[in-house]
């Protein structure tokens, strides 16, 4: 079964990471960077802005892949293949839309626990500015049984 290709963007600034409360869906309940599917005839990166657009208004102008995790789930065939990006600077205005509610939290503050449990492993490797891919596999949406991450380059 191939992967599901999604994206996940994180727009960072200096001492502050814009993340949404996810209002429905997949993964509905908990805070999280801005992503989805990625559409045929799109690039990764064209999705992955594409998605910041529709689900809070920003508009990236600049932003950089800097990691990859392949999810498994127990029972299931299909890997989401999650493409992790920074997104470092924009341009419009922030709202709320009917996928996600806009918050910009502190770096110190971020609410882990209201978080996909394995945000709480690589967010880390993430802030430091480095390069990272991983395979974690997943019991239902709240039990890690494996966790592997290599971190890459320090940009
Ligand atoms: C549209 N996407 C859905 C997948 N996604 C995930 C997934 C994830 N863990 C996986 C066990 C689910 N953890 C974060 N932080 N994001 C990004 C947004």
């Amino acid at each position: 079964v191939p992967n599901k290709v999604l994206t996940l963007v994180l727009i960072r600034e200096e001492y502050r990471i814009l993340l949404g409360m996810k209002k429905r869906g997949f993964g509905v309940n908990r805070w999280n960077g801005f992503g989805g599917k990625v559409e045929a005839g799109e690039t990764i990166a064209q999705g992955a802005k594409r998605e910041v657009e529709e689900e809070c208004g920003l508009t990236l102008t600049e932003f950089e892949e800097v990691g990859r995790i392949d999810f498994e789930f127990v029972g299931e065939p299909q890997i989401l293949e999650v493409h992790i990006f920074r997104g470092d600077k924009y341009e419009g205005k922030l709202q709320e839309t009917e996928e996600m509610r806009p918050k910009w939290f502190a770096l110190d503050a971020i609410p882990f626990h209201s978080m996909w449990p394995d945000d709480a492993y690589w967010f880390p490797i993430f802030l430091r500015g480095s390069k990272f891919k991983g395979y974690i596999k997943f019991e239902g949406h709240d039990k890690i049984l494996d966790c592997s991450l290599e971190e890459l380059e320090t940009t």
